[in-house]
């Protein structure tokens, strides 16, 4: 039974390790009802956020959680305030120290920021030292977390604890990143820590294998005493334990109200955890049990071109290959399988659109918000509209072809297709025997796609695009009918940290930077700047 009434140092890491669903761009009002409730629930530091080197694309405070971001939340007093460093982000070109004088200017006496932990890998660990001393002659208190600890021996882990006992730092902390340990091996590791280490070690755990609270509570037992959690579980993949539970754990030891913190779960968090979709499930259980990466999960999860056969595949090619670190070429491979295959097409896309406007609509959510406007926009202008794979987001009457190219989604929209009485413009030679089966009664229109990147050249009756992606297949069809308008709509971009962002990026400048393109106009909002934007408001004047 677990001895919850000895000294525990409560911390709360939704915003730093949930930033991964939101891009770190939490409303401030949301922030502050989370700090009063979590101050009430009893938890005793909140990390505020990650302290990033890097400023490309567009993340919210809580990536850079910057001192002035942090004196404009008014933080309640019982809680001390941390921030957390990618210990790689100390090894991007200036030195250690010199990063570190970047990013923090004052002193901890003049700063919001009590406490700085590094997230490191062991391979990093020993370079890192140094910022521990550097930090604590500032007066900040300093914490190590080991990602991945189930990768290091016995051996390893002594010798890592016995490093850190040389250096200022406060607690050491081992996180279960792969959501793959047990409560068994939990206690094993901490045992092992204590061989070099006598301060404070603390557990960062996650939820993969549905074991993260377990293994909290194992941790304790085996003597740790920092726990991380975030409220409901938000965080990276299938997320960490959960605060409201731990909160409720400990709260009879420790006198913490939960009240407030039951209400921001059920008002706040539950809503966005339908949203974004954190929390484990059979894939990310599979990805602890044979030690993925789960950003591997939670792309593929974020993207309709993978079904789960495609997911299946993909892990069971981890599995083997090994997938402890994230690429994501090996997702963008798998779902560009078959690039390798010409494929000549017969059908000439000038014979319908034939130096008309073409409206290519994509699957954005833009296009339901806006969808009577484009409507009205279709009913004006009279363009061809291309419907990008199976979904309708207009008056599907208003849709004149459907295209599709993507074996995955082809694979998974083909009864959706056959079932659709729109021509299908899609490269035929390409399909895999069971859709070909089921479009076998279906329109198709044979444009022919051959793959090379870094390519774009439309052809009367193939393409040559650099991937098999359907936005660059319909750009293709666009102008190789002379087009002489290409509208887009439901371009509405991903969110900054998506890779699907750069492919369209690169697209996009490949495309319009093209000979004989047409002028290119998104007429919803979209995140691509290179896109020429009008709105449809305005053009259905
Ligand atoms: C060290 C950190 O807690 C980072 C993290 O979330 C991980 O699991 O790794």
């Amino acid at each position: 039974m677990t001895d919850l009434n000895k000294d525990i140092v409560f911390l709360d890491c939704t915003l730093r390790d949930g930033g991964y669903y939101n891009d770190w761009d939490f409303s401030h009002v949301l922030m502050q009802r989370y700090l009063d409730a979590v101050a009430a629930a009893g938890v005793n530091i909140v990390e505020m956020g990650f302290r990033f080197v890097k400023t490309g694309g567009f993340k919210g405070p809580c990536a850079f959680t910057t001192d002035n971001f942090l004196r404009s939340v008014v933080i309640p007093k019982n809680l001390d305030v941390a921030v957390m460093l990618n210990a790689g982000d100390l090894f991007l070109g200036k030195g250690v120290i010199e990063t570190l004088e970047d990013l923090f200017t004052a002193p901890a006496a003049e700063s919001p920021v009590d406490i700085v932990r590094f997230a490191c890998h062991a391979r990093e660990f020993r370079a890192s030292l140094p910022a521990a001393a550097w930090l604590h002659e500032r007066g900040y208190r300093v914490g190590f977390n080991i990602m991945q600890i189930t990768g290091q021996t016995h051996e390893e882990i002594v010798a890592l604890a016995a490093e850190a006992q040389k250096h200022p730092i406060e607690v050491l902390y081992f996180a279960d990143s792969m959501g793959s340990m047990s409560p068994a091996q939990t206690t094993r590791i901490i045992g092992w820590i204590k061989e070099g280490w006598s301060g404070p070690v603390g557990v960062h755990t996650h939820d993969n294998m549905g074991l993260a609270l377990s293994n909290t509570l194992a941790a304790i037992d085996a003597g740790a005493t920092w726990v991380d959690s975030t409220v409901t579980g938000m965080g990276r993949g299938p997320g960490n334990a959960r605060t409201e539970e731990l909160a409720l754990e400990l709260a009879p030891a420790r006198g913490g109200v939960v009240t407030e913190l039951l209400d921001l779960v059920l008002q706040d968090f539950g809503p966005m955890k339908e949203r974004y979709g954190w929390g484990t499930n059979p894939f990310y259980y599979l990805s602890g049990k044979h030690s993925i990466h789960p950003t591997y999960i939670q792309e593929m999860l974020a993207d309709q071109r993978f079904n789960t056969s495609d997911m299946l595949s993909v892990l069971d090619h981890l599995r083997q290959a090994g997938g402890k670190k994230f690429d994501s070429s090996v997702l963008s491979n798998a779902r560009t399988m078959g690039n390798g295959q010409h494929s000549a097409g017969t059908w000439k896309p000038e014979e319908i659109i034939a130096g008309r406007p073409v409206l290519i609509l994509g699957n954005g959510r833009s296009v339901q918000k806006h969808q009577a406007e484009i409507e009205r926009f279709v009913a004006k202008l009279k363009p061809v509209v291309l419907g990008l794979n199976a979904k309708d987001g207009i008056n599907s009457d208003l849709i004149d072809m459907r295209i599709a190219c993507h074996p995955m989604r082809l694979l998974a929209d083909a009864d959706l297709h056959a079932l659709n009485d729109k021509p299908l413009i899609t490269p035929v030679a390409l399909l895999q025997d069971s859709v070909r089966d089921k479009l076998a009664e279906k329109p198709l229109l044979n444009y022919g796609l051959n793959a090379a990147p870094g390519q774009f050249e439309p052809h009367e009756t193939d393409c040559i695009i650099p991937a098999r992606l359907v936005a660059a297949y319909a750009l293709a069809v666009a102008v190789a009918g002379r087009a002489s308008h290409i509208y887009m709509a439901g371009f509405d971009g991903f969110t900054s940290a998506d890779p699907r962002n750069h492919e369209m990026r690169d697209l996009l400048a490949l495309c319009l930077a093209g000979d004989g393109i047409p002028p290119v106009t998104s007429i919803t909002r979209t995140r691509y700047s290179i896109l020429p934007t009008h709105s449809v408001y305005g053009l259905t004047r």
